[in-house]
């Protein structure tokens, strides 16, 4: 992908894709539920599709057309044992919230991803759901795994020793089918997607403060299902209207539940113009359009409780800081090495690379601003969200950007380019 800097601001209205979170999460409810799931506004992205195939090789019934989805629930024990292994392709969502639900089944299976899936930590999963009966196994607990029938699963009060959505997640999908309750805590708020949705195909799922608990077995019933558009997208565009001077841009329909809107609170902290209409008041998944100017940056400390609201956005927070005045501390944010690729490491190359004063912490980065910078070879390392902070970086930085590897973008945001140009960016992927 070739990026060149911009000679005037962005400009226009524009709306991302559906919420990758909420997405999976739709397509597993629906595939457990009785009756019919019609999702609208569906992420078609890569790594939500990889969810899609791996229910139709379970033998669910799912026809997609673009972004709607029809789900013809096959029950919370309609499964079919796949016949071949399960394919999660870059997801870490898709194979730990499996991880749970293979585990309540009355089959065998192996699940597997790419090179990037077969080096994260699934232990931090498998362990919890070893202690609640199930049977998993695989070399170093890495993908591919295998899970083994394991008779009637027992349900745990487990204390998360990181807070992390998807392992919250995989323990209540395997509390589903667990006898007794099954009870998590978080360190702190994580995404509560999977709580929300539960609750809204019918299941009673108990929430008080950090705790959330589930009673087997449950029943899930049907439902329709509106996608809003996904803030961890969305943030790419904000960052880049905000360090692009004179740009004007509305993102319309973004999801902005509390859990995922950190990105929004640091962006106004450091000087940010960011206006939120909330377009729903009374739904559990808010749903708003945000317009952002142009805005003169200062430096922050991101650090604590916020991180887990914003961790998929450091990288977009990174090159916003890049532009901001003074020095910005990233920290406890150690989550970042164990993503798609390490994002601590890659956004300290790659924003030396351009030119940047960066160093590595232990759990996260510092950032001395406003030093201009200049268009450089970035290696995206095959993960989404390096790719595009690093798009974002150079179209405010001056000459030409170069991003290696960028046929990733998809996995979360297909179509990025293609928005970024209508707003007036110069971006050019190969082969165009
Ligand atoms: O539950 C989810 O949908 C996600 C949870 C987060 O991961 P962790 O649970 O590992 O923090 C996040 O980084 C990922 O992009 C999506
Ligand atoms: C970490 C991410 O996703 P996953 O864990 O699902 O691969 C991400 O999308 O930034």
């Amino acid at each position: 992908m070739r990026i060149r800097g911009v000679s005037s601001g962005l400009q226009g209205t524009t709306q991302v894709p559906g919420d990758k979170s909420i997405s999976h999460r739709a397509v597993m409810l629906g595939a457990l539920a009785q009756g019919e799931t019609v999702i609208t506004g569906f992420l078609a992205g890569e790594d939500c599709l990889a969810t899609i195939a791996c229910f139709r090789d379970m033998g669910v019934d799912i026809r997609r057309q673009d972004n709607r989805v029809q789900i013809q629930g096959a029950g919370l024990h309609g499964l079919q044992q796949p016949e071949q292994p399960l394919y999660v392709g870059n997801s870490g969502t898709t194979i730990r919230l499996l991880l749970g639900i293979l585990s309540g089944q009355v089959f065998p299976s192996v699940i597997n991803g790419d090179a990037s899936i077969q080096k994260r930590p699934m232990a931090r999963v498998a362990n919890p759901l070893r202690l609640m009966g199930a049977r998993i196994t695989g070399e170093g607990d890495l993908a591919p795994l295998t899970i083994s029938p394991a008779g009637t699963l027992t349900g745990i009060d487990y204390l998360l020793p990181v807070a992390s959505a998807q392992v919250k997640s995989a323990l209540l999908l395997a509390g589903m089918y667990a006898k007794g309750v099954t009870s998590v805590t978080e360190p702190a708020p994580s995404r509560d997607h999977t709580e929300i949705m539960l609750a809204s195909f019918g299941v009673a799922i108990k929430r008080q403060g950090l705790t959330a608990s589930v009673e087997g077995p449950v029943v899930l019933q049907g439902r329709e299902i509106a996608v809003p558009g996904d803030i961890s997208s969305a943030a790419f565009l904000l960052v880049a209207a905000l360090i692009i001077p004179d740009s004007e841009v509305v993102i319309r329909q973004v999801g902005i539940n509390p859990t995922r809107s950190g990105i929004i609170d640091v962006l106004r902290a450091m000087g940010g113009n960011i206006e939120v209409q909330q377009l729903t008041s009374n739904l559990a998944e808010p749903v708003a359009d945000i317009l952002v100017r142009s805005s003169e940056l200062r430096g922050v400390t991101v650090e604590g409780d916020i991180i887990p609201r914003l961790i998929d956005e450091i990288p977009a927070i990174a090159v916003a800081a890049a532009f901001a005045k003074g020095t910005t501390i990233i920290r406890d944010a150690a989550e970042l090495k164990v993503k798609e690729s390490n994002r601590i490491a890659a956004m300290v190359q790659g924003l030396m690379a351009m030119g940047g004063d960066v160093s590595e912490l232990d759990d996260g980065l510092v950032i001395r601003g406003g030093k201009a910078l200049h268009g450089a070879a970035i290696e995206s390392r095959g993960d989404h969200r390096i790719a595009m902070a690093f798009a974002v970086a150079g179209m405010a930085a001056c000459g030409e950007t170069n991003i290696g590897n960028e046929d990733c973008i998809p996995v979360s945001f297909p179509g990025f380019a293609e928005i970024l140009r209508q707003l007036g960016a110069n971006v050019q992927m190969d082969g165009e």
